[in-house]
């Protein structure tokens, strides 16, 4: 039999804990089923002492992660830290540079430093593995690197942050507190070590941009993304969306336009009847719009150890059947040097409908000209209700549009307008509705 794969783990979190033990569960089964052994040789992580309920005799431990990368004794480095910069960036860049094959979870690396990351795994015929990335445990990468190649592909969009998804659906379903499903979605281990990540939009954004490049074969843009994360989003927002028909969500949309690519990342109102809609919890899923196949929608656990674990652990079996001196596939689904430069669609220009929920003063003619503005900005309206102030709120009223398809540009100027009549009582909320398969 071939020899073992040799493994060096670099974070022993909730990641790094889930996969040792996978893999030390599954010894005998993986050997049978890769053809060798896979067999984790060494690890790296802050604390030595720690107690992470698994058992280090008899691999090497490494304080400093380059280190481990750069031992000699591993085969493949598996990059599970997390940062977008040293020591991750050097670990990887080490352990590429020295002919070692790297497995990485890590979305926000790959978002700066994908395609130089890829270019050195190229040089060096090494394999830079990345499923557990982006959407966690769901096989998105290898069905967008492998299985879609040849199809054009028009849009993806989808639920990428498992945190985010969590506290939208415990928020609707049960009236819990933004704080508190933070708190739980963070005990879980869903969330990022700085969970300003998740909920500020950011991680989405890395996932989202790493996909982006895939789909339409651009270099990774990540600092285009535009960006709107949760944390404006209230109990009485959900309400409101929930009495209207929608559910909002945490969506990453990437989409060819006539001008450029759209990269967005916002609190989407979706139909409570779509797909996507239906998608709960730390559940995450992507819908990918391809010429050849149609449309094609995945969905699975997007966050957790085991999930993740799970994604990572195909990423090494791969590597383990893959024989030396076979070519080994670019990381990003084409040779780096052939990615095309991204050209980014302005925003204003983005096109679909609107809730828009404004608190105004009680006064006569309001209502009117709050359709003034509307009709001077050329949107037409589905719809405009009335309601009473929550509870919270002693007087005035709120009241709620939503429009037809409108420009971004013709939004911002209706909700400007209105603002300059004196009237509003509280900031606007403005949330884009999106068009999603029915389900
Ligand atoms: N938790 C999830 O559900 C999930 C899902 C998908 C991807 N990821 C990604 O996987 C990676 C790990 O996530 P996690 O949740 O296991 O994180 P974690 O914070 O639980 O674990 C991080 C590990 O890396 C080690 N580490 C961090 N900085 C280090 C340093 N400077 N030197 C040495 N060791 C260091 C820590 O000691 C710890 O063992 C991140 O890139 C994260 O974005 C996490
Ligand atoms: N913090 C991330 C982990 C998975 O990438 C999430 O909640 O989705
Ligand atoms: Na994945």
């Amino acid at each position: 039999m071939t020899e073992a794969l040799r493994i060096g783990i670099a974070g022993l979190g909730t990641v790094g804990a889930a996969l040792f033990s996978a893999i030390t569960a599954r010894h005998t089964m993986l050997t049978q089923i890769c053809g060798r052994e896979i067999r984790i040789v060494a690890v790296s992580a802050r604390d030595r002492g720690r107690d992470r309920g698994i058992d280090l005799s008899g691999v090497t431990w490494f304080d400093d992660p380059v280190e481990l990368a750069r031992s000699g004794e591993i085969d493949v480095l598996v990059e599970l830290m997390g940062g977008d910069s040293d020591p991750a960036l050097s670990t990887v860049r080490t352990a590429l540079g020295r002919g070692v094959h790297v497995v990485t979870a890590n979305k926000a690396l790959l978002a700066r430093h994908g395609v130089d990351l890829a270019t050195i795994a190229e040089e060096h015929g090494v394999l830079l593995n990345f499923e557990a990335a982006v959407a966690g445990g769901i096989p998105v990468i290898k069905a967008m690197r492998e299985s879609l190649t040849g199809n054009s592909i028009s849009r993806v969009y989808g639920i990428l942050n498992g945190t985010c998804n969590y506290i939208l659906t415990r928020m609707q379903r049960e009236n819990m507190g933004f704080a508190d499903c933070l708190a739980e979605a963070q005990r879980l281990g869903y969330a990022e070590a700085d969970p300003a990540f998740d909920i500020e939009g950011n991680d989405t954004a890395h996932k989202l941009a790493i996909l982006t490049s895939l789909a339409f074969g651009t270099k990774i843009a990540c600092d285009e993304v535009y960006i709107e994360g949760i944390t404006n989003i209230t109990i009485d927002d959900i309400h409101a969306a929930d009495e209207l028909g929608y559910r909002i969500k945490l969506l990453g949309v990437a989409q060819r336009t006539e001008t450029g690519i759209e990269q967005r990342v916002h609190p989407t109102m979706v139909p409570k009847d779509s797909m996507i809609a239906q998608v709960d919890g730390v559940t995450n899923a992507v819908t990918i719009e391809a010429d050849i196949l149609g449309e094609l929608m995945l969905s699975g656990p997007g966050a957790g150890g085991d999930a993740t674990a799970s994604a990572v652990l195909g990423d090494i079996a791969d590597i383990a059947k893959s024989r030396p001196g076979h070519q080994h596939g670019p990381a990003l689904g084409r040779p780096a040097a052939s990615l095309e430069p991204y050209r980014q669609a302005e925003m204003q220009s983005h096109q679909g409908g609107y809730f828009i929920s404004l608190r105004v003063e009680d006064r006569t003619g309001v209502f009117a000209s709050i359709a003034t503005e509307m009709a001077k900005n050329g949107i037409s309206l589905e719809s405009i209700v009335q309601r009473g102030q929550p509870a919270a709120a002693r007087s005035g009223q709120t009241v709620i549009l939503v429009t037809h398809a409108t420009t971004e540009a013709s939004v911002r100027n209706a909700v400007d307008g209105i603002r300059g009549e004196g009237y509003l009582a509280g900031a606007p909320q403005v949330i884009r509705i999106e068009r999603t398969a029915a389900g």
